[in-house]
């Protein structure tokens, strides 16, 4: 039996102001901070020891996973960052305001963009400010898979991969392994791994810097979940 945990960063400063962040670069929130702190306490009392991390090339998961390691007396644990694992990319939507977005193009449509399956925000093309195909930390990846905007579809499309060659082989070599990562990623990976419909995970939410823990038997079938 091996452990997986799932843990959506701590409040970011965007989460915080309302904002569409996707691969907008944010720090925590104070309040994020103390979120990730208290994720490790959990983590420390509930006794789960750590093999191998894994979290995005965004500062805010980043800093989640070193607090709850930190805290948890943990961070020595060898750790991989991936864009794979980055929070759904939210196209022209990035930095606007929710709440303002739904007055303007009403609550169904922003409802629409941020829980359905596969409808995709508009687009930010590469020369648009902002766009990923500008930052250094993405300098490796084929301009092609540069997004411009993601829906969960797309999303769970470049996160599998990355189950399938580094987490899942990590697993079924007996470690225990814990993920951050966002909200959107998270929910890609816990539509695959709990075999969600495309229907059912619009209602599924993943709260920041609650960890999720998994009991996965040796073939990697869920035998239990519980939130911390
Ligand atoms: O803005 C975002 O990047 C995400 C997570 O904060 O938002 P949502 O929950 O609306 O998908």
């Amino acid at each position: 039996m091996t452990k997986l945990v799932f843990i959506r960063h701590g409040q970011s400063e965007w989460n915080l102001k309302n904002l569409f962040t996707g691969w907008v670069d944010v720090n925590l929130s104070e309040q994020g901070e103390k979120e990730a702190k208290e994720a490790g306490r959990k983590l420390k009392e509930a006794g789960i020891q750590f093999d191998q991390a894994y979290t995005s090339v965004l500062t805010r998961a980043i800093k989640t996973l070193h607090f709850a390691l930190e805290e948890s007396g943990q961070l020595w644990v060898p750790e991989e960052k991936t864009w794979r694992l980055n929070e759904r990319h939210y196209g022209a939507l990035q930095g606007k305001n929710k709440a303002k977005a739904a007055e303007k193009y009403g609550e169904e449509q922003v409802h629409i963009w941020r829980r359905s399956y596969d409808v995709l925000p508009p687009l930010l093309s590469a020369d648009d400010e902002g766009s990923a195909a500008q930052d250094r930390r993405y300098a490796d990846l084929d301009p092609r898979a540069i997004p411009g905007g993601e829906n969960l579809k797309v999303t769970l499309e470049r996160v599998i991969p990355f189950w399938e060659d580094k987490i899942a082989p990590t697993l079924l070599d007996g470690k225990n392994v814990i993920i951050a990562a966002h909200g959107n990623s998270l929910r890609a990976l816990t539509k695959y791994i709990e075999g969600i419909s495309d229907e059912d995970i619009m209602g599924v939410e993943m709260a920041t810097g609650q960890p999720v823990v998994y009991d996965l038997d040796d073939k990697l079938n869920v035998v239990k979940k519980e939130k911390l």
